[in-house]
């Protein structure tokens, strides 16, 4: 019998999964069969954070919709190796089917699989599937890389966008292996690591994800423009953990945001294709300078002598930094494992330039906290608040964390909701609650802006005179 495995990675969902639909598509050829595979990896398994329990949650609650096709997706838990070398000793498998990785360790694991299968005569199928293009498509006319995003989204934005690829449910099933669990220890391996999660997330799954792209489209989508900044209300799509465990495809958020053209408000839907496009370009800055992950991407900015903190970290961490809008950005990272971009920026700038700290130790504290964590765009997010990365903001035009406060949180909403002992602080003073004679359980600022401001700045220039 015909029989190819389909290896779901950072893509649980049915719809448009590019790997899925010629899987199935192989085994209608051949009348073959297909089986469904995780590899559960004990370098992922160890490790507790946030990302990695809103992941492998996800994919729990993929499994259990499968069930109701009666469709049983196999989970084998070891080294690459190891699990590897099992899987086509249980299964005799002819083929594999999978999205591929295009940066970072996932890449690394994609070859090695590759090379590991062949030498077993197993057909190895990959797809481009977790970005509207992937890191090799869209390059200047020399076929180097752009390192600057207005160029780089111009040439994006003119290139034909694949829509969605459909599945037929029936079709599949009728196609799928129906075998006992390749092992059953593995699996019970599995659901005892999510049984001490630390947290539970509710609404990972890919029915989830199009009611949220739904619910954006109907209500924030014609304001996104003018709204998305403001951390207060519900302005941007909250798609980021969905995009990130691909519950839902790139090409069903591009093609339903734009076929809202037309509509009367273009520039919204405009300025959010413009966001999906700087995913992209963070993945392909990410997959053609790989060495970003821990050195700046502006050479001379590579030997900065940031400083290294830990009690000052730990303030950051905390949210008690005493500048309201900064620590409700942090609070509210710890209490959700998610912050809204603005807040993103505010809080890397100040960890940065106020606290003059590594922004590799952000970027890692990040990596553990955030359920939308993704190597590409933290990395470019970091790089461009600690102005070292590609396109990044200026050295000298450093974020003032109370004048940000005042401009995107004007009246204290989004403040009130993640930093209690400021709930009934009036508006007035809420940016600066030290300037008020009202006592309040809360820090004092932590470092004088404007002092730190002129250090930063320093810090920069007596680079730029190396
Ligand atoms: C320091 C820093 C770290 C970041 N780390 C991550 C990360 O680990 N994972 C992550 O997905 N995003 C990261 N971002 C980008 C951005 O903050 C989030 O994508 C966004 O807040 C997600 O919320 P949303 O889905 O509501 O965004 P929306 O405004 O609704 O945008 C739609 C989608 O566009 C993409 N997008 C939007 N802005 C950016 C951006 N600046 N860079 C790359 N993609 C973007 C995301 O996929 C997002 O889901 C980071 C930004 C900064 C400044």
């Amino acid at each position: 019998m015909h029989t190819a495995v389909v290896w779901f990675r950072r893509d649980f969902r049915l719809h448009d999964h590019t790997a899925l639909v010629h899987a199935l598509q192989w085994a209608k050829e051949r009348e073959g069969k297909l089986l469904f595979f995780l590899h559960f990896d004990p370098y992922f398994a160890k490790e507790r954070t946030y990302h990695h329990e809103y992941f492998f949650q996800t994919v729990e609650h993929f499994r259990q919709s499968l069930c109701e096709y009666g469709i049983h997706m196999h989970v084998l838990y070891g080294d690459t190796d190891q699990v590897f070398t099992r899987l086509i000793r249980h299964t005799n498998m002819r083929a594999i089917f999978f999205n591929q990785d295009e940066v970072g360790r996932g890449k690394e694991r994609d070859d090695y699989v590759q090379a590991l299968l062949q030498k077993h005569e197993v057909e190895v199928y990959t797809y481009d599937d977790a970005h509207m293009h992937g890191a090799f498509e869209v390059l200047k006319a020399d076929g180097t890389p752009y390192k600057v995003y207005t160029p780089y989204y111009r040439a994006w934005r003119k290139r034909p966008k694949r829509f969605p690829l459909s599945i037929d449910i029936d079709l599949l099933r009728a196609h799928m292996l129906h075998i006992t669990p390749l092992s059953e220890d593995d699996e019970r391996a599995f659901t005892m690591w999510l049984a001490s999660c630390t947290k539970r997330w509710e609404h990972t799954s890919e029915q989830d994800a199009l009611h949220v792209l739904q619910q954006f489209i109907d209500t924030a989508l014609p304001h996104y423009h003018r709204k998305r900044d403001i951390p207060g209300v519900a302005g941007t799509s909250r798609l980021s953990p969905h995009l990130r465990t691909g519950t839902i495809s790139i090409r069903t958020v591009f093609h339903a945001v734009a076929q809202q053209f037309g509509n009367g408000y273009d520039e919204a839907i405009e300025t959010y294709i413009k966001e999906l496009a700087w995913r992209d370009f963070y993945h392909m800055i990410y997959a053609h300078f790989p060495f970003t992950k821990t050195e700046a991407f502006i050479e001379k900015y590579r030997h900065l002598p940031w400083s290294r903190d830990d009690e000052r970290f730990e303030v950051w961490k905390e949210g008690k930094t005493g500048f309201p809008l900064v620590d409700a950005g942090m609070r509210q990272l710890k209490k959700e494992g998610w912050m809204h971009n603005r807040l993103r920026m505010v809080v890397a700038s100040f960890l940065t330039k106020d606290y003059l700290i590594d922004w590799r130790m952000g970027e890692q504290y990040f990596q553990h906290m955030l359920i939308d964590y993704d190597e590409a765009s933290n990395i470019g997010g970091w790089q461009w608040a600690a102005s070292v990365g590609t396109d990044a903001v200026p050295y000298f035009r450093v974020f003032n964390p109370i004048e940000q406060s005042k401009k995107f949180d004007p009246d204290g909403t989004y403040i009130r909701t993640y930093v209690p002992e400021l709930a009934s602080f009036p508006s007035a003073h809420i940016h600066e609650p030290w300037k008020s004679n009202i006592k309040v359980d809360y820090p004092a600022p932590t470092v004088d802006h404007s002092l730190q401001r002129q250090r930063a700045i320093a810090l920069f220039q007596m680079n730029e005179r190396l």
